[in-house]
């Protein structure tokens, strides 16, 4: 590996530990293009059979209300509380970029989770990449996104999933880090052959 090469590496690591998830976002809308590019960096994801196991709907603008719009009513109906939808559809409305990502759903069970896995890769790529641009995202997976009402609205057919709502914008609040685990108490490291044969 070059001297170049060992810094960026040191840099993604950067990126991927100082990645926080965003909740609180400035109303300034996005450049122009950013949503394409980073995009196009995100769809380098491993994926299995170069099968590209995804597509994008992407709300902004008077998008976002349609999209607040869409969760509105499946919101309220989940919710004790009656302001609690209102906010909620207003906070979608507000946000300045969601992304869906969709995924064709596999009916054979290997395709099915190495699809998964690709546009997990993707999606971590796409915040990643954002966050390299101080841009700021987090992965959702509201109840609604379940309902066949909103899945409707949003054209998304019988046999796709949606992986993510995936809100994007400049952060407002970006909050304190939580640990992880030490990596080293979950490992487990094979350098013999087991005397019983296997591990235990
Ligand atoms: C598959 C997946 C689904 C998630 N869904 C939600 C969600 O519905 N609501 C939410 O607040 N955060 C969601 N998150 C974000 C996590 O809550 C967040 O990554 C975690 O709290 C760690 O914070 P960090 O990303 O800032 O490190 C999701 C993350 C993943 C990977």
């Amino acid at each position: 590996m070059t001297e170049s090469q060992s810094t960026s590496a040191n840099s993604i690591a950067a990126i991927i530990k100082e990645r926080r998830s965003i909740k609180q976002f400035k109303s300034d809308p996005l450049p122009e293009g950013l949503l394409e590019e980073l995009l196009n960096v995100a769809v380098w994801a491993p994926n299995h059979g170069l099968r590209e196991p995804w597509r994008f709907i992407a709300f902004k603008g008077e998008g976002a209300k349609f999209l607040g719009d869409a969760a509105f009513s499946l919101i309220k109906r989940g919710a004790a509380d009656p302001d609690f939808a209102a906010k909620r559809k207003e906070y979608l409305s507000n946000i300045p970029l969601t992304i869906i990502v969709v995924m064709p759903e596999d009916p054979r069970q290997r395709e099915w989770d190495d699809d998964y896995g690709a546009v997990s890769a993707l999606v971590q790529n796409f915040q990643l990449a954002a966050w390299e641009k101080g841009v700021g995202t987090i992965w959702k997976t509201d109840p609604y996104i379940y309902a066949p009402e909103f899945r409707n609205k949003l054209g998304v057919k019988p046999g796709e999933k949606i992986v993510a709502m995936v809100h994007a914008g400049y952060p407002e609040v970006v909050p304190a880090s939580r640990p992880r685990t030490e990596a080293v108490e979950l490992l487990q490291v094979v350098d013999s052959y087991p005397e019983s044969g296997s591990l235990e």
